[in-house]
C-alpha cells in the first residue's frame, strides 16, 4: 500500500460510500463501513457485491479477489467501531449541519493520530476542519462517481491541513490506482465548478421549453460526445445533491449566474431525487427510462 494508512473507515453507505469502501477493499485496506442504519449499511454492502459481481463477469475480477475484498469490508454499526482507524472519509449527505453533526459525535472518539477526510462535492474543507479537533488532519478527498470506474480523485486542502496529512493522502489515493488532481478550496472546487452549472443550464433549457429530456440529453451525447446526456447525469448524481452543490455556489460566490434553477428545486421537493428515488428527470420504475418531461 505504500503509505502508513492500512485502515479505512467510511461514513454513509450510499452511492459514493459504498464506491469509496469498493475501491479502498479491492486496494487491500481493511474497511469498515458506518451509516445512520443497519439498513443503509447491508444497502451499501449489496451495493458492493452487485458491483463486484458484475467486474467478475466483465472479466475485470478473479472470483477470488472478489471474495478476499470482500472479507476486507466490515459493518460498522456505531460510530465507537471507527474509533482506532487510521482514516475516516466522510461520504455523507451533502449537507453542512449533517456532516458538522458526524464530526462532532466521532472526533472524541477518534484516534487523534487519524486523518479525517470529506468526500464534499462543494462545501468549504477549511470550515468544515475548524468544526473538528484536528483541522491540520483534515482534507477534502473528493471521488468521482462511479468511485470503481471514474480515474480522478480531487485533494483538496483546508487552510491549516500539513504538508504530512497532504501527502498521506496523495499516496493514498494513487494505491486506489486513482489520479490526484489538486484543487484549491473554493465552492465545488474544479470538477462541479464546471460541471453543475453545465448541468443546471440544461435544467433552464427545459424549464424555458427550449427541448425536452429527451432533446437535451440527445443534443448533448451525440453533438458533445458526452457519456451521458446532463440531465441523466444529474439523475444519477442525485438532484439533492446538484441542487446542494449549486446552492453552495450561489452563496459562495454571490454570482446569479449560479441560482438554482426553480424546476430543480422543485423535483428536490416532490422527493424526485434520481436514480436513488426512483425518479426524476426520468421515471426508472419500470423496465426502461421514460422522461418525465
Ligand atoms: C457530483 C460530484 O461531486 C462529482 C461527480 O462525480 S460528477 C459525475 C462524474 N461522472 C460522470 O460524469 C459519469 C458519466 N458517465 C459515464 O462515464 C458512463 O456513462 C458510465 C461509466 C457511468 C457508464 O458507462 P457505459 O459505457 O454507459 O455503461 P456500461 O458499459 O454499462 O458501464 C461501463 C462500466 O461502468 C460500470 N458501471 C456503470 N455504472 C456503475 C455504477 N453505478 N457503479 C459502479 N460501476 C458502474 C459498469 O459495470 C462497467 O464496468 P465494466 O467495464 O467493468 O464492465
Ligand atoms: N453523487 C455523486 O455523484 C457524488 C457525491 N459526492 C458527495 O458524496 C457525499 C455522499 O453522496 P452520495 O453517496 O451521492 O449520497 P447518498 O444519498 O447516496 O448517500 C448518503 C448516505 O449518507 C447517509 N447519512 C445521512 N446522514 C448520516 C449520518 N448522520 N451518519 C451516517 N450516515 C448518514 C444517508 O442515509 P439516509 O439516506 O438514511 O439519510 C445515505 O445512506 C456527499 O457529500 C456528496 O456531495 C461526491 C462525488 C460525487
Amino acid at each position: 500500500m505504500g503509505n502508513a494508512i492500512k485502515t479505512v473507515g467510511i461514513i454513509g453507505a450510499g452511492q459514493m460510500g459504498s464506491g469509496i469502501a469498493h475501491v479502498c477493499a479491492v486496494a487491500g485496506y481493511d474497511v469498515r463501513l458506518h451509516d445512520i442504519s443497519e439498513d443503509r449499511i447491508k444497502d451499501g454492502l449489496a451495493t458492493i457485491n452487485g458491483n463486484m459481481a458484475r467486474q467478475v463477469s466483465s472479466g475485470k475480477m478473479e472470483d477470488k479477489e472478489r471474495e478476499s475484498a470482500l472479507s476486507r469490508i466490515h459493518a460498522a454499526p456505531a460510530v465507537a467501531d471507527l474509533a482506532s482507524l487510521d482514516l475516516v472519509i466522510e461520504a455523507a449527505t451533502e449537507d453542512e449541519t449533517v456532516k458538522r453533526k458526524i464530526f462532532a459525535n466521532l472526533c472524541p472518539i477518534l484516534n487523534p493520530e487519524a486523518i479525517l477526510a470529506t468526500n464534499t462535492s462543494s462545501l468549504s474543507i477549511t470550515r468544515l476542519a475548524s468544526s473538528t479537533d484536528r483541522p491540520e488532519r483534515f482534507i477534502g478527498i473528493h471521488f468521482m462517481n462511479p468511485v470503481p470506474i471514474m480515474k480522478l480523485v480531487e485533494l483538496v486542502r483546508g487552510i491549516a491541513t500539513e504538508d504530512v496529512t497532504f501527502e498521506a493522502s496523495r499516496n493514498f489515493v494513487g494505491s486506489l490506482d486513482k489520479t490526484v488532481t489538486v484543487a484549491e478550496d473554493f465552492p465545488a472546487f474544479i470538477v462541479n465548478r464546471i460541471l453543475l452549472p453545465m448541468i443546471n443550464e440544461a435544467i433552464y433549457t427545459l424549464y424555458e421549453g427550449v427541448g425536452s429530456v429527451e432533446a437535451i440529453d440527445t443534443a448533448m451525447r451525440l453533438g458533445a460526445n458526452h457519456p451521458m446526456g446532463p440531465l441523466q447525469l444529474a439523475d444519477f448524481i442525485g438532484l439533492d445533491t446538484c441542487l446542494s452543490i449549486m446552492q453552495v455556489l450561489y452563496d459562495g460566490l454571490a454570482d446569479s449566474k449560479y441560482r438554482p434553477c426553480p424546476l430543480l428545486v422543485k423535483y428536490v421537493e416532490a422527493g424526485w431525487l434520481g436514480q436513488k428515488t426512483g425518479r426524476g428527470f426520468y421515471d426508472y420504475r419500470g423496465e426502461t427510462p421514460v422522461p418525465t418531461r
